[in-house]
């Protein structure tokens, strides 16, 4: 089978936009060439990255995630099978994730209620997704630095060139568990600066790619949590360009943001993108929580 004829869903959370579709028996052949035209905004339908929504058991043929998964946790039934917009694997989308389960929802594949939790099968493993009213709260599992002990300690382990930001920049890189490199600047101004048409340039070259974040850090907020830390931030993907938003990122940004602040920093984040708002809690045991909005824009069928 192909994509044709298919109906696909837009959906987006925080303006990192997708579009899914539902493939249960993992049966329709999709090849990047097709996501990459689907994703352009000019002669396709446009959008950040496609979903296939397919059962985890039906991927494990092809996927050796999904293979363990359907074995070690059945519990996952839905796998979220996503490609960025020039058509790559990515192993993990926090704002795609989110969207997922609202797709999920709204297409009577499961029922889900308020403060209930659903496993997801993802490239990165399964993930829980809890919803909160008509949000979602998606626990991301652990954080980690390739960079090790050394480039916590520096803060940073990477040089990055951003065009419209001066000079080469310190870098801090965490995987989320895709790669991200966090970059901060002085002012609300710089990051708004960056010049994300050119994919910045990392030092030492990353060997997968990565993403990479722009980030203002705006000081504390007190909110009925606590103290809260608040981030300006923009993004640079990995596979699609500049996004509205990246639920990823974000967390690696609080991550980089509490390394950088060191002792009593916070451990929840408030992250502005240029699409909205999204939480990031960081546990003393390094797991990571993201919340967030997820909205159903509009279905399409194809030609
Ligand atoms: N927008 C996503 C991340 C999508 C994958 C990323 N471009 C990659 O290749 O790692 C998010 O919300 O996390």
């Amino acid at each position: 089978m192909t994509l044709r004829g298919q109906r696909l869903t837009k959906g987006h959370g925080t303006g990192n936009d997708f579009l899914l579709f539902t493939d249960p028996d993992a049966e329709i052949a999709v090849n990047a060439q097709e996501v990459a035209a689907l994703c352009s905004r000019h002669h396709g339908v446009g959008a950040d990255g496609v979903i296939r929504v397919a059962r985890t058991a039906a991927l494990a043929a092809g996927e050796s995630v999904a293979a363990r998964l359907a074995t070690d946790h059945p519990e996952a039934e839905w796998f979220m099978d996503y490609r960025n917009a020039d058509g790559s694997l990515a192993e993990m989308c926090g704002n795609g994730v989110r969207v997922f389960v609202r797709y999920l929802i709204a297409e009577g594949l499961v029922t889900l209620g308020d403060g209930e939790i659903l496993a997801i099968g993802t490239r990165a493993g399964v993930k829980w997704v809890k919803r909160d009213g008509e949000e979602f709260a998606v626990a991301m599992g652990l954080w980690s630095a390739p960079g090790g002990e050394e480039a916590l300690r520096l803060g940073a382990d990477a040089a990055v060139e951003v065009d419209g930001i001066e000079g080469a920049r310190p870098g801090l890189s965490i995987a989320m568990p895709n790669p991200h490199v966090v970059l901060a600047v002085a002012s609300e101004e710089e990051v708004a600066a960056a010049n994300l048409l050119r994919t910045p340039r990392v030092q030492p070259v990353p060997t997968d790619g990565t993403n990479v974040e722009i980030v203002h850090p705006m000081g504390e907020t007190e909110t009925p949590d606590g103290l809260v830390g608040v981030l300006r931030m923009r993004v640079h993907e990995r596979g699609s360009g500049e996004t509205q938003s990246c639920g990823t990122g974000a967390c690696a940004a609080a991550i980089a943001a509490r390394v950088w602040m060191g002792e009593g920093a916070p451990e929840r984040w408030i992250v502005h993108v240029p699409g909205g708002t999204v939480r990031v809690r960081i546990w003393p045991d390094a797991q990571v929580e993201l919340a967030g909005p997820a909205e159903l824009v509009a279905d399409v069928t194809l030609r």
